[in-house]
Order: structure tokens, then sequence, then C-alpha cells
């Protein structure tokens, strides 16, 4: 049996997109960047600590443990989810007029080992007044999403160019987690 260890229903989503058959399993792992961590090394710990936790708690043999992590970087600084409305002006004020990386690592880890891939994307954002990021904020939206915005909402008025994957920015990078998954027999094509 194939578990995603995440609360997020964007993953949730993607995956039953691609029709695999799969379960959810809570877990709660601290995101906390270490002193001197690469983002990419960041968002990979985190990914494997959740799959891992997922594995942990199951008792049942022969299962598979799928866990994501999400995470947007300007300029080596990591902005995880927003505290308050506050934090996402912040971060939006920040993401206005450049060009920021969305880094997804996918994990999948079984009792006889562990694996896992990665997708970077290159985002471009507008200049974006402070009218245009109060009024995005009232939403709701960039609560409970990496950079204060959400690609796949009406955060997608915010981006003038994507180079990369849409589901790698909106928390699972699809062609990644579909390729781990065949490669390792958990799904056909
Ligand atoms: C940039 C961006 C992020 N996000 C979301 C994806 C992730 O859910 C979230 C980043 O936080 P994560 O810590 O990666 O994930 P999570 O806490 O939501 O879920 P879990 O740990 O239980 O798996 O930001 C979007 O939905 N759209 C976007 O455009």
């Amino acid at each position: 049996m194939l578990y995603l260890a995440s609360q997020s229903p964007r993953r949730s989503q993607l995956l039953e997109q691609i029709g695999v058959d799969f379960r959810i399993v809570d877990v709660e792992v601290p995101e906390q960047r270490h002193l001197g961590e690469s983002p990419r090394d960041y968002v990979s710990r985190v990914a494997r600590d959740k799959a891992r936790a997922g594995l942990s708690i199951l008792e049942e043999a022969g299962v598979a443990v799928l866990g994501a992590d999400t995470e947007v970087v300007l300029d080596d600084e990591v902005f995880g989810k927003p505290d308050d409305a506050e934090d996402a002006a912040g971060m939006l004020r920040r993401l206005s007029g450049r060009v920021h990386e969305v880094i997804s690592t996918v994990w999948l880890v079984t009792r006889s080992g562990e694996w896992s891939d990665t997708s970077r994307s290159r985002v471009t954002m507008p200049m974006l007044d402070n009218a245009t990021i109060a009024a995005y904020i009232a939403t709701g939206e960039p609560f409970g999403k990496a950079g204060a915005y959400a690609i796949q909402g009406h955060g997608a008025k915010l981006i003038e160019h994507l180079d990369g994957s849409h589901s790698g920015v909106m928390g699972l990078p699809v062609f990644e987690t579909a390729r781990l998954l065949r490669a390792h027999s958990l799904i056909r094509a």
C-alpha cells in the first residue's frame, strides 16, 4: 500500500490526478532550517523526515510512503508559510519584480530503501504595488502557502513567467513523483 505523509490537500489532489491509489498518514515534522544548510538540502531533509515519520507510524508490512516539501527561495533566503498578514505582505514585497526559485522535493521511503527526486522552478513576478498585495492577502490565499502565494489560485495573476513545473510549485512535482513510483513498481505507466 502507498501512503502520502501530508496534510496538504494540493498534494492529495495532484496524486489523485494521475490515478494513484493511496492513503494519508498524518505526520508533524518541524520545519526549521539549520545554520549553513543550503535551501536544497533543507527542502530535501524536511521532505525525507515527513516520509520517514509516516513510515515509523505504520505497522503493516510492505508499505511505501511519499513525503514532500516545497519552499520559495530568493537570494538564498527561504520563504516558508507566512505567520500572518504582515509576514505575507513582507514576502510578496520581496518577491515583487524579481525571479525566485521554487524547490519541491519528494521522497519515497520503504523498509528496504529511500529514494528522492527534486524539481526546481524559476518564477517571475511583475512589480506588485501595495494595493495589489493587500487585495491578494484579503483573499486569504497566502496562508498555508510557501512564499505567500498559490499558483493554482488567484496567485496565478501574480505570475508573469514560469520556467519549470506547475505541479512542483503547487507542492508535488507530478512528473518526478510518477517516475519514482514507476521505478519502484508502484505504478505501471
Ligand atoms: C508556491 C506555492 C506553494 N503552495 C503550497 C504547497 C505546500 O502545501 C505549501 C508549502 O508547505 P509545505 O511545508 O511544503 O507543506 P504543507 O505544510 O502544506 O503540507 P505537509 O507538510 O502536510 O505535506 O505551499 C501552493 O499551494 N501553491 C504555490 O504556488
